[in-house]
């Protein structure tokens, strides 16, 4: 198969989907790659690097999507490059489809075969292809909320960590998946004072005897999302439901209630973000106030450490790449549920029901887009 990767378009975004190692394992399956001139140079990825492993470096996207057949990227296809799918191709990326009814159409329209990494799935009942991404996210997510609660930021002055005759802050977690897990290990690491809320009590109990009495975990609750927010100095916002738009579980008039000067980070932004007063922002401009509150909303949060976030992506992708490659889309979908549950759009239909429900879009069960059912 011919196989292409473009440079990231998106505001600040380093990352790459295919590094040298992972265009030298396709090539050794027999595989033909194509990489965009400069690619990979924001993280030290050379030209030359991506040659020696047998790439054809091409100057532009256009030539990219134009030869390939399948394309592997990072974040969502921007609208310029949705306009470059065409029908039958294969795209391999984040999509993020719920919260975006505009690059959905865009391609239903296209004909392609879109296949997200948010949704692939794995025999635990995770999400094998987020998950590394969360963990960059959830980490980050303290680092950014530390710096956000530096005066100069906006935020309320208050160390993470305190010291010694001083309380910490208070850290509110909502959601304890992977990036919440991930952020509460660097909070407590840094000596705050750690709240994670989720509504499955065996998560709970997990994360409970994981941290060994150094994290409060509580049900998560109306009641208890008001008086924890309340009490926050700084709060995450990590919930997911698989390809559906994040409920929206703090309002306006919980925001009223926090300290002035607290800060929120809602990394489940990218499907949609779980305040209802986050919108998206970029690694250019990453805060916004509202109602006092100081708003970390940055989508691609990874890309801002995108030489780590690289490696951690496609040593995950790349399985699954491979499989796609060898098999074609087709086999390779039918051969394997987990994959198949990362189909979200196939030839002019949208496969993936949380996706639907969110956009009110009709809906076609992949087995019987791909002729199956
Ligand atoms: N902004 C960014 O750059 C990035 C964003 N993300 C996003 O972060 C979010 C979280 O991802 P993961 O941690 O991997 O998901 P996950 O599936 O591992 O964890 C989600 C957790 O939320 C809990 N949850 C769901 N609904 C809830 C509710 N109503 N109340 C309380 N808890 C609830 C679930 O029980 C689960 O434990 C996703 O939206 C993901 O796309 C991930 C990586 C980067
Ligand atoms: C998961 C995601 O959206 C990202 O890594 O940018
Ligand atoms: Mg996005």
């Amino acid at each position: 198969m011919l196989i292409g990767t473009p440079k990231e378009i998106k505001v600040h975004e380093y990352r790459v989907g295919l590094t040298p190692a992972g265009v030298k394992e396709l090539r050794a399956h027999g595989h033909q790659v194509l990489i965009q001139s400069s690619a990979g140079i924001g993280i030290g990825l050379s030209d030359e690097a991506y040659r020696s492993a047998g790439a054809e470096i091409v100057d532009t996207a256009q030539e990219v999507f134009a030869r390939a057949e399948m394309i592997i990227k990072v974040k969502e296809p921007q609208p310029i490059e949705c306009r470059m799918l065409r029908p039958g191709q294969v795209l391999f990326t984040y999509l993020h489809l719920a919260p975006d009814p505009e690059q959905t159409h865009a391609l239903i329209d296209s004909g392609c075969v879109a296949i997200a990494y948010e949704t692939v799935t794995d025999a635990r009942g995770g999400l094998p292809l987020l998950a590394p991404m969360s963990e960059v996210a959830g980490r980050m997510s303290i680092q950014a909320g530390a710096h956000a609660m530096e005066k100069a930021q906006g935020g309320n002055g208050v160390l993470l960590g305190g010291v010694p005759g001083v309380a910490p802050a208070d850290v509110l977690v909502i959601g304890g998946g992977v990036v919440g897990y991930n952020a509460a290990r660097i909070a407590v690491g840094m000596g705050a004072h750690v709240t994670i809320l989720d509504r499955s009590l065996p998560r709970l109990n997990y994360l409970d005897s994981l941290f060994d009495g150094r994290l409060n975990t509580i049900y998560s609750t109306v009641d208890a999302l008001e008086h924890y927010t309340a009490h926050a100095d700084l709060v995450i916002g990590a919930v997911l439901v698989p390809g559906a738009a994040a409920p929206k579980l703090v309002t306006r008039r919980h925001l009223r209630a926090m300290k002035p000067g607290a800060v929120v980070v809602d990394v489940a932004i990218d499907q949609g973000g779980c305040f209802e007063t986050s919108r998206p922002t970029t690694h250019q401009n990453p805060t916004y106030v509202e109602e006092g509150v100081v708003h970390y909303c940055v989508a691609n949060m990874p890309g801002g450490v995108a030489r780590t976030s690289t490696f951690a992506l496609t040593n995950a992708t790349m399985p699954f790449a491979v499989a796609l490659a060898d098999k074609g889309y087709r086999k390779a979908l039918l051969d394997d549920p987990h994959l198949l549950a990362g189909l979200n759009v196939h030839a002019g239909r949208l496969t993936y029901q949380a996706v639907a429900e969110a956009l009110a879009l009709p809906y076609q069960p992949a087995l019987e887009a791909l002729g199956r059912a």
